[in-house]
């Protein structure tokens, strides 16, 4: 069989498929510079081949989509009708098909190229390092002709390359699943280590962090800011009398309530075992004080099969003038009065009136 005289090779990308190409949502995905790397393949094959177009054919389900392609009106084949389903049959060896109109087998072939109808398909298998066949590097002519035995040798070369290309893509792809892997993994431990796991509220380590980082601590105390403690009332006859599973329940409804009633900027603690920190940045005592009623009002009015109440205590900082311990103190001491005047009120501090 003659070879045929140089056609030109078209372009890449070919345009005019008869059906969008989606090659990478074939389970095929590739990084840029693979697929650049595998156009290039493609092109070589039909430069090496001497023929008009060639094409990169991967299976998916029942079509072969085409990864790359080079002067192909199509951009996937169903199996039924493509040769490369005969060329996967025998993966270790080229298809050739010099006529494919002489051959009824391939009656059917979509194939064309430019408008007309592919006469000639050579095809070679590329599998993975298992042996299971992905597809086929192939190339294509509009007239009936074959491969000197230098282009076969080139055209299995170039579907090794593929093969590499394919196989470095699915590296790639491992290694990205594994590293949002990692990544989701590192978030849940961070939000366990900061996150008290039976309210959803930060823990007393994460509190310390925020602390430990100037930029946050100023963000707190943006001034003039507040500290609201709350603690629920005669919990421990909660738990001795309904139980530790209606205990751990009323404790999420307290911490879904501050956490409704607050404002994002504001901070939320479980702080001990009943109580609760709240830090509120850019707050009058005053309207802490307002916030922790609401609280307390909410919280009176739950839906438990029980009365609850919380007591709070209030106070407000200047970072100017006051370590946090000291404004700390002082919401423990009206948190101490409110306890002492009955529960289930609220008390803000009022010393710093007193002592200015
Ligand atoms: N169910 C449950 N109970 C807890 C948890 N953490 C602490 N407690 C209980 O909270 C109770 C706190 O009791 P106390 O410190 O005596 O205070 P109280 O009964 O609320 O009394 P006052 O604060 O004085 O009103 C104890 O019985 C603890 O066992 C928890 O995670 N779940």
């Amino acid at each position: 069989m003659p070879v045929s005289a140089p056609t030109p090779v078209p372009h890449l990308p070919t345009a005019g498929a008869a059906e969008p190409a989606r090659a990478d949502d074939a389970g095929h995905r590739s990084s840029a510079g693979n697929r650049q790397a595998l156009d290039d393949v493609v092109r070589l094959a039909a430069i090496v081949c001497n023929t008009p177009a060639a094409g990169l054919a991967l299976v998916e389900r029942d079509r072969f989509r085409f990864k790359a392609r080079v002067g192909l009106d199509v951009a996937s084949v169903a199996r039924q009708h493509a040769l490369s389903e005969h060329a996967l049959r025998e993966p270790d060896r080229l298809l050739l098909v010099e006529d494919i109109a002489g051959d009824a087998r391939f009656d059917g072939f979509p194939i064309r190229l430019g408008g007309r109808r592919a006469r000639f398909y050579a095809g070679r298998a590329v599998c993975d390092t298992a042996g299971h066949a992905l597809g086929a590097l192939c190339v294509y002519d509009v007239r009936p002709r074959g491969l000197d035995p230098s282009q076969q040798e080139g055209l299995g070369i170039l579907a090794r390359q593929a093969q590499r290309l394919l196989e470095l893509d699915r590296h790639a792809r491992e290694r990205q699943r594994e590293l949002s892997e990692h990544r989701s993994m590192a978030r849940t431990l961070e939000h366990r280590a900061t996150h008290d796991s039976l309210t959803g509220l930060l823990n007393r380590d994460a509190l310390a962090q925020l602390r430990a980082d100037p930029a946050a601590l100023a963000r707190l105390q943006a001034a003039p800011y507040c500290l609201m403690l709350l603690d629920i009332d005669h919990f421990k006859q909660v738990n001795d009398r309904h139980g530790h599973l209606i205990g751990d329940r009323a404790l999420r409804e307290v911490a879904l309530t501050v956490a409704g009633t607050i404002r994002d900027t504001d901070v939320a603690v479980r702080f001990g075992g009943e109580e609760f920190l709240v830090v509120l940045p850019a707050t009058a005592l005053a309207n802490a004080a307002e916030i922790a009623e609401r609280i307390r009002h909410n919280v009176a009015t739950s839906v438990l099969p029980f009365r609850l109440t919380l007591s709070a205590g209030v106070a407000a900082g200047d970072p100017e003038r006051d370590r946090p311990e000291e404004v700390f103190a002082r919401a423990d001491q009206a948190l101490y009065r409110a306890k002492a005047g009955g529960r289930d009120r609220v008390v803000a501090d009022d010393t710093l009136r007193l002592n200015d």
